[in-house]
């Protein structure tokens, strides 16, 4: 059995503090404290600029669903992703650090699913928890050329997301796998939308890297 900690303060923004448990290789349990994402959606909003009550608590036990509550102690709602089909209506999360991915191809490929809504730009897991209550249909991750995942900035936050109905794959859309080691040994990328919304987004993945592929 291993237990993961993660724990991640920013500049004042967004930051996550990250907990996973995982048996034989196998996601468990996850818990993921966003001590500054709002209480209530962020959904069409820049979740920095909210003056409503703020710090939101997600866990999840495998097969048994994700829950949130408030950081002050709220009793525990179910959340779920959203059921969005059609990825002119989804909203895409990525990375608030220009350094940390490829924004031209997060960019390409929404392009592609024609998503009319900005890019919502946030720190760390908060991301994946946002995603599990519905604020949004798609996280892109793009790292640039070279970079390594680490199991613990993504542990918590995919059981979060999967036991909320929602997928977490590589960029050929095969899920993460948390048994071999501390890297994670994905392909290209990691994508994480709902289950309606995952075909599409698979062919708009494949299609921007085979793009970016043709013009090197
Ligand atoms: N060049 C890079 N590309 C992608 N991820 C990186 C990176 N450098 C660091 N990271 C990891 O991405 C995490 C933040 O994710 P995000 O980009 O979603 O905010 C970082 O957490 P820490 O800053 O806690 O180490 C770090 O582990
Ligand atoms: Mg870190």
């Amino acid at each position: 059995m291993l237990l993961i900690l993660q724990l991640r303060f920013v500049r004042g923004d967004q930051y996550a503090i990250a907990l996973a448990l995982l048996d034989e290789g196998q996601l468990v349990l996850g818990v993921l404290a966003c001590p500054n994402l709002p209480f209530t959606s962020i959904s069409g909003g820049n979740p920095n600029a909210f003056n409503g009550e703020v710090g939101c608590l997600f866990f999840s036990e495998v097969g048994q669903g994700t829950y949130m509550q408030s950081l002050n102690g709220s009793s525990p709602l179910k959340v779920q992703v959203t059921a969005v089909e059609n990825p002119e209506e989804a909203s895409f999360f990525e990375s608030y650090e220009a350094a940390h991915y490829m924004r031209y191809l997060t960019s390409l490929i929404s392009e592609k699913l024609g998503i009319k809504a900005p890019p919502v730009r946030i720190d760390s897991q908060v991301k994946y928890g946002a995603l599990s209550r519905g604020d949004g249909e798609i996280y892109l991750r793009f790292p640039r050329k070279g970079y390594r995942e680490k199991i613990w900035d993504h542990a918590a936050g995919c059981i979060v997301v999967t036991e909320a109905g929602g997928l977490v794959t590589d960029a050929a859309g095969i899920p993460l796998d948390f048994s071999k080691g501390k890297y994670l040994d994905v392909d290209a990328g990691i994508i994480v939308t709902n289950q309606k919304l995952m075909p599409l987004l698979l062919k708009a993945v494949r299609e921007s890297l085979n793009e970016k592929a043709s013009s090197l």
